[in-house]
């Protein structure tokens, strides 16, 4: 029987997991992982051994939507049931948003859990999804020691200027300023840009799955970060609008017979890649269409990219190096190319074959930036900061 911390990632359009073996290793190795993938669209799990061989799968069938809490389960009894000689003895998950009294990992109880839900005001696509994978848990394994780690705290380096919006003071103190996302996964690839490029200083990093944002780093530090309040703004993203303008929405709420909850479904569920598209947000399907709206909607995505590359590099006095990573950034050699080709301007030279091969080094040995393709792996993260707290605690 092997003692493992179990970790679990909701993202917008997945239920990641992974076990790993909760001894004193500084890398803790990896017993098993695996995904419920197109969760709302046309779920299908897939778990693999550590070294990705693929060792159970299970399909829903298209058009049905799974939900989190209905992954979650599976989950929890595929593990008891395929992986009998794994004991799960603490449990760490993503929670996309620590507010104002969380900056770094924390051990959950109800207490904790309380105050972590009552943010799902604030982003409304995660936070209720992670507390309630972390209440499940707590159902299902009984005193099973378990820490949440936060998408927002990779971002508390940024510096004010960029933290605060042009509000009156007494909104800045309740919590309205520029959070930012995905900083777990970019808290990862910081610690993995000097194992590729050891004097790259100024980077920027793109993060593009079902959910997308971009960071800027400098020293491995967030400076900025295109996901502001909620996991709404910055990129297009699959069914994200992205970055529209106040303006717009006070405009649909006085003439278009809008109410708040109508806006959320519109602006978070049918927007972004689908919005543009019409068909889908899932970039697989639009990258090979000749259909001008799919055409549209992957140049729209890979604009605003342009844009945010040119002012990140502004906030950074320069650009070493271009990282792309997650589910489109890891696999979408049309996606990196696209915008590879826009920022030539920069010194960037893209080498196309090592791109066709995801990488790891995609720009050709005289591009003044060098630009990478590396895995993302929040997972390892997520249990590494679970057992430090723990083992301290
Ligand atoms: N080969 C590929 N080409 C383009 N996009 C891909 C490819 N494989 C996966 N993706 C995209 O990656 C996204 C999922 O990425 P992921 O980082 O797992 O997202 P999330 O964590 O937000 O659920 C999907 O929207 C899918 O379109
Ligand atoms: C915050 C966020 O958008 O996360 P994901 O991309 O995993 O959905
Ligand atoms: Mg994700």
């Amino acid at each position: 029987m092997t003692d493992a911390v179990l970790v679990v990632n909701s993202g917008s359009t997945s239920l990641k997991f992974a076990a790993y073996a909760a001894g004193a290793d500084a890398v803790p190795p990896l017993l098993c992982r695996g995904v419920v993938d197109s969760m709302t669209s046309d779920p299908h799990f897939i778990a693999k051994a550590p070294d990705g061989t693929p060792i159970d799968a299970h399909e829903w069938g298209e058009g049905q939507n799974l939900g989190h809490g209905r992954a979650l389960s599976f989950i929890i009894q595929w593990l008891e049931q395929h992986e009998a000689n794994i004991k799960v003895v603490a449990a760490g998950h993503r929670v996309v948003l620590g507010g104002t009294r969380f900056e770094g990992p924390v051990r959950i109880t109800p207490e904790v859990l309380d105050y972590l839900d009552g943010l799902s005001a604030m982003e409304p696509s995660h936070q209720a999804y992670n507390v309630r994978g972390a209440r499940e848990l707590a159902q299902d394994f009984p005193g099973l020691p378990q820490v949440a780690m936060f998408d927002t705290s990779f971002h508390r380096s940024m510096p004010e200027v960029a933290q605060v919006y042009a509000l009156p003071a007494e909104l800045r103190d309740t919590g309205v300023r520029h959070w930012g996302y995905h900083g777990i996964s970019y808290d990862y690839i910081s610690r993995q840009v000097p194992k590729y490029v050891p004097d790259a200083r100024r980077v920027i990093v793109a993060h593009l799955g079902g959910g997308a944002s971009m960071c800027a780093m400098l020293d491995g530090r967030s400076m900025e970060t295109t996901m502001a309040f909620a996991g709404l703004t910055g990129l297009p993203m699959a069914t994200r609008s992205g970055d529209v303008p106040a303006d717009v929405l006070f405009y649909l709420l006085k003439t278009q017979g809008h109410d708040v909850a109508s806006l959320e479904k519109l602006l978070y569920g049918k927007s972004g890649l689908l919005g543009l598209s019409g068909v889908t947000g899932d970039m697989r399907q639009l990258q090979d269409s000749k259909d001008p709206a799919a055409v549209l909607a992957v140049d729209a995505f890979v604009y605003a990219m342009t844009k945010f590359t040119g002012a990140y590099a502004a906030v950074l006095g320069g650009l070493d190096a271009l990282v792309f990573t997650a589910g489109i950034g890891e696999n979408s050699p049309i996606v990196r190319a696209a915008l590879c080709a826009r920022l030539e301007w920069l010194g960037v030279k893209l080498d196309p074959a090592a791109n066709t091969a995801n990488g790891p080094r995609i720009s050709a040995t005289d591009s003044r930036v060098g630009v990478f393709v590396i895995p993302t792996n929040e997972e390892l993260m997520i249990a590494q900061h679970t057992l430090a707290l723990l083992q301290t605690a």
